[in-house]
């Protein structure tokens, strides 16, 4: 039977951190299948270069052509309130976005004001890193194709040009990596409610790593990474015209860029979300209610 995802506004207890965990979880399935897309297309580093494209520079856009791939799609989402979400983050500068034309919906009040905005760095790894490393065969059977032409050259070998589509593809794994690590946020509230007075001292004499010892579990680190590659393997896989999967040789994908992106970014930037976040947590708070709160407990 199938199962609904309900997302933080509809479910009754928004803080419950085995629920937070279960939206991590689907989030997953939609990071590895959107990776999965990007992989069929080349490197196309041209995209991620700013001044490669003629027709943006004669428009007056500076940035690369992704940079106008997320600001146009960003437009459009802001018009439609998205950003108004707390799950949800704009790559693009927010003052360089329209207002909402939709009236604001009335959202429950989940987190605690701030600006933490991981997306710079996302950015930053997803085009430098995560990228490269996920096109490498593609970039491989496009050399063999081109050499065969008599096309010489290692640029020429990592061009497609699938401009359109790679940038598409792009603000879709962006925005669901994005997703992912700002619902850090929402951890990491779960997290303080259950226990703030472990965590106020070290908000009130800010130390980095005693907020990021309190929020990790390597345990469950340890099982979402095993799980993580159980289901790229899976999802990864090519089937045969029968239905018959073909196994190790036909995958569509990496399964271990997957599972290095999750260890090495994915993460480790929603644990420094989580501390970042923790970190203004008591901002424009009085000491008496820091210490309230010091002595509450969620039930
Ligand atoms: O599930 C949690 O408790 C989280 O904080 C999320 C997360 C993750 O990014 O998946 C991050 C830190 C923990 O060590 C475990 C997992």
């Amino acid at each position: 039977m199938a199962t609904t995802q309900q997302n933080y506004i509809l479910t009754a207890d928004p803080l419950s951190l085995d629920r937070i965990r279960s939206i991590l979880n689907r989030l997953e399935d939609t990071i590895i299948f959107e990776l999965i897309e990007r992989a069929q297309f080349a490197h196309n580093p041209k995209i991620y270069r700013r001044g490669e494209f003629e027709e943006l520079q004669s428009i007056g856009f500076k940035g690369t052509w992704l940079e106008w791939f997320l600001k146009e799609t960003e437009s459009f989402h802001a018009k439609a309130r998205r950003y108004t979400s707390p799950d949800e983050y704009p790559f693009t500068d927010p003052a360089e976005l329209p207002q909402p034309v939709l009236k604001g919906v009335e959202l429950p009040k989940i987190l605690y004001p701030n600006k933490v905005n991981a997306n710079k760095s996302i950015l930053s790894f997803y085009t430098r890193s995560i990228v490269p490393r996920i096109t490498a065969h593609a970039t491989l059977a496009l050399a063999a194709a081109k050499r065969a032409k008599g096309i010489t050259g290692d640029d020429e070998y990592e061009d497609d040009g699938n401009y359109g589509s790679t940038a598409v593809l792009d603000v879709e794994v962006l925005g669901a990596i994005s997703k992912r690590v700002h619902y850090g946020k929402f951890v990491s509230e779960s997290k303080f409610r259950a226990d703030p007075a472990a965590f106020i001292p070290h908000i009130l004499n800010p130390n980095r790593a005693a907020l990021d010892a309190l929020i990790t579990k390597p345990e469950v680190e340890r099982k979402l990474l095993q799980r993580l590659r159980k289901k790229a393997e899976v999802y990864a896989l090519n089937f045969s015209p029968e239905g018959e999967p073909s196994g190790d040789a036909g995958r569509k994908i990496d399964v271990d860029a997957i599972v290095e992106l999750y260890e090495h970014y994915i993460i480790p930037l929603t644990k420094e979300v989580e501390v970042d976040y923790l970190l203004v947590r008591l901002e424009g708070m009085s000491q008496e209610e820091i210490e309230e709160l010091a002595t509450s407990k969620k039930a």
